[in-house]
């Protein structure tokens, strides 16, 4: 069978609308409102939420945690850390977008400390991020990647093994690292145009992790339905505003036939 086809991409989309799972997002404030909206358009129920007096209650009625780093500080890393305490305790999956990890060492030791302590279903970050948990690369661009995400492999196969958690390396080839690999080549260039659609990846990762229990499975039919949703936006798109708004649409309305016609799975 084709790795397009295994991915059951279309299945697990169809979980999503019908069990709603909520996703709770510890985020960056660059990105809340859209990774909300994107949730809703999936067919998730989203909710953001960072106090450390309400992390048991939050964590008690999710079906996945999304931890992003993007304007981190003392008080949320201390609230991200609870969260994840919780979320083990419980035994509902982790995902973890390093973002800008590689440009402070705040960000990248905040990472490794996090790694050190928990064990992420999914690491969802861009070839920059990905090089920097294990020391390569030469940093990041701020929160933009200056590598291409082959050059990530290794590395996200180092952390696959110290980890256990499963590397998903966006970019114009994604790539999912785990007991198996696999290459996603969907998507299109204008997407590193609109903030935070790597966050949007992160997120949609969350509500796959709480409907597919294997998290290669649940990261490629992320980045799938990211691909393609990304190319029929960019269809109708005049420039990055246009796309964002069009990139909603198609994940409302995104269905079996597009998923079909459109993504290039493969076995890595
Ligand atoms: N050159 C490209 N061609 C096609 N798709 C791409 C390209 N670059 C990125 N994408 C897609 O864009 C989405 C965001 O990935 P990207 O690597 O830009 O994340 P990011 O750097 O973490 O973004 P952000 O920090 O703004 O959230 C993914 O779905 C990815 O597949
Ligand atoms: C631009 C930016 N800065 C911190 S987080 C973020 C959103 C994209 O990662
Ligand atoms: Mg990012």
């Amino acid at each position: 069978m084709p790795a397009s086809e295994a991915l059951n991409a279309w299945e697990a989309l169809t979980a999503v609308r019908a069990q709603s799972p909520v996703v709770h997002n510890i985020t960056n404030y660059v990105v809340m409102n859209t990774t909300a909206n994107a949730l809703l358009a999936l067919g998730a129920s989203p909710v953001m939420a960072h106090a450390e007096e309400e992390m048991e209650d939050m964590v008690g009625i999710s079906a996945a945690l999304v931890l992003n780093i993007g304007t981190l500080s003392r008080e949320w890393v201390k609230a991200m850390f609870l969260a994840a305490e919780h979320a083990t305790r419980r035994g509902i999956p982790i995902v973890l977008d390093p973002v800008g990890a590689g440009a402070t060492r705040y960000r990248t030791g905040t990472v490794r400390d996090f790694l050190a302590a928990f064990r992420p279903a999914i690491i969802r970050g861009n070839a920059s991020e990905i090089m920097a948990i294990r020391g390569a690369g030469a940093g990041t661009k701020g929160v933009d990647s200056l590598d291409a995400s082959q050059d990530a492999v290794s590395a996200a196969r180092a952390i696959y093994e110290a980890h256990g958690s499963v590397v998903c390396i966006s970019g114009a080839t994604d790539y999912i690292i785990g007991d198996r690999s696999l290459r996603i080549h969907n998507g299109h260039p204008l997407m590193t145009r609109v903030t935070g659609l790597g966050c949007t990846a992160s997120a949609l990762c969350g509500a796959f992790a709480a409907i597919t229990p294997d998290p290669v499975l649940a990261a490629a039919q992320a980045m799938a339905v990211m691909g393609v949703c990304g190319e029929i936006a960019a269809a109708k798109a005049d420039g990055p505003g246009t796309l964002q708004l069009h990139f909603l649409d198609a994940l409302h309305r995104l269905s079996e036939a597009d998923i079909k016609g459109r993504l290039r799975a493969e076995v890595a």
